[in-house]
């Protein structure tokens, strides 16, 4: 999908939802346990029930990359499942030489039909551009994340530039790609940041995981994330997938990413007047 695409959709659903796939056999309900493929089913339940509010979709690979094949088979039904006027993310924080990017990235886009893929910076620049490649698709490569752990090496300075980590990766990789093709992740826990990354980044769009389970705050993230094409997916996982455990699951899902989408509906309108 394109940038211009992406911003239609948003502009049509008022809404920068992303639901993150993050599907655990021992968090869905136990009823669907009996089901063929329990993972598929119940994301099947969760894209239906919230596909107005969402206008991206970001199956973390960890959840079926461990249940092995049968969770690849999960996978790649959850993508069939999915209309075509979604973006899809795969959240897989790959990252290394460029030969070996290459084959990450032809897993995503050419045997999967990802979107996009997350990818960690660490190994510098041939380990990024293999992503950036492909038409129409995006990496999105993580900048300041949510964690705790972002102060070990993002947030520490670096003696060349005085500057944190995450800036110069802010810098270096917006250099290697462009708004069209290339994403960061900021989290929302990160939120007193996102006037300074504006910055940096004025134009790209930012992928931020952290509001709900990891208490971010959407309204922050909005005020000082959002730009003049709206600039941010908010993904939300577990709130939205087990805000209910039952059988009302796929209802209590479904108020829930209605409910976030009504918020970032008003700050459309209250910051961009769309
Ligand atoms: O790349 C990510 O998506 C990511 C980056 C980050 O900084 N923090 C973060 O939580 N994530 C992912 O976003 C999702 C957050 O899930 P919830 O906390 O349940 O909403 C998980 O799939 C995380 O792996």
């Amino acid at each position: 999908m394109n940038k211009a695409d992406l911003v239609t959709s948003i502009k049509h659903k008022k809404s920068y939802l992303c639901v993150g796939l993050d599907t655990d056999t021992t968090k869905i309900p136990a009823h669907l346990l009996k089901a063929k493929d329990p993972i598929f089913e119940f994301n099947k339940y969760i894209i239906d029930a919230t596909i107005d509010y969402a206008v991206a979709y970001k199956p973390n690979l960890a959840f079926y990359e461990s249940l092995g094949k049968a969770g690849w088979e999960s996978l790649e039904k959850t993508l069939e499942w999915m209309p075509k006027d979604v973006f899809t993310i795969a959240d897989a924080k790959r990252g290394d030489i460029g030969n070996t990017a290459t084959m990450y990235a032809k897993a995503f886009f050419e045997q999967l039909p990802f979107d996009s893929v997350t990818v960690a910076p660490y190994m510098g620049e041939d380990s990024v551009t293999p992503f950036l490649a492909f038409k129409d698709k995006w990496a999105i490569v993580l900048a300041l994340t949510s964690n705790a752990g972002s102060k070990d090496f993002q947030q520490l300075s670096l003696s060349d530039t005085n500057q944190p980590l995450y800036k110069e990766v802010l810098k270096k990789c917006a250099a290697w790609g462009s708004d069209e093709n290339l994403m960061f992740v900021v989290g929302a826990t990160k939120a007193s940041y996102f006037k300074e990354i504006r910055t940096i980044v004025p134009d790209h769009f930012l992928l931020v995981p952290g509001v709900g389970a990891q208490g971010g705050n959407l309204q922050e993230v909005s005020q000082f994330g959002l730009n003049s094409s709206c600039g941010l997916l908010v993904n939300a996982s577990r709130s939205i997938l087990y805000a209910a455990n039952d059988e009302t699951f796929a209802a209590a899902a479904k108020a829930e990413a209605k409910q976030m989408q009504q918020e970032m509906k008003t700050y459309l309108e209250d910051y961009l007047s769309w």
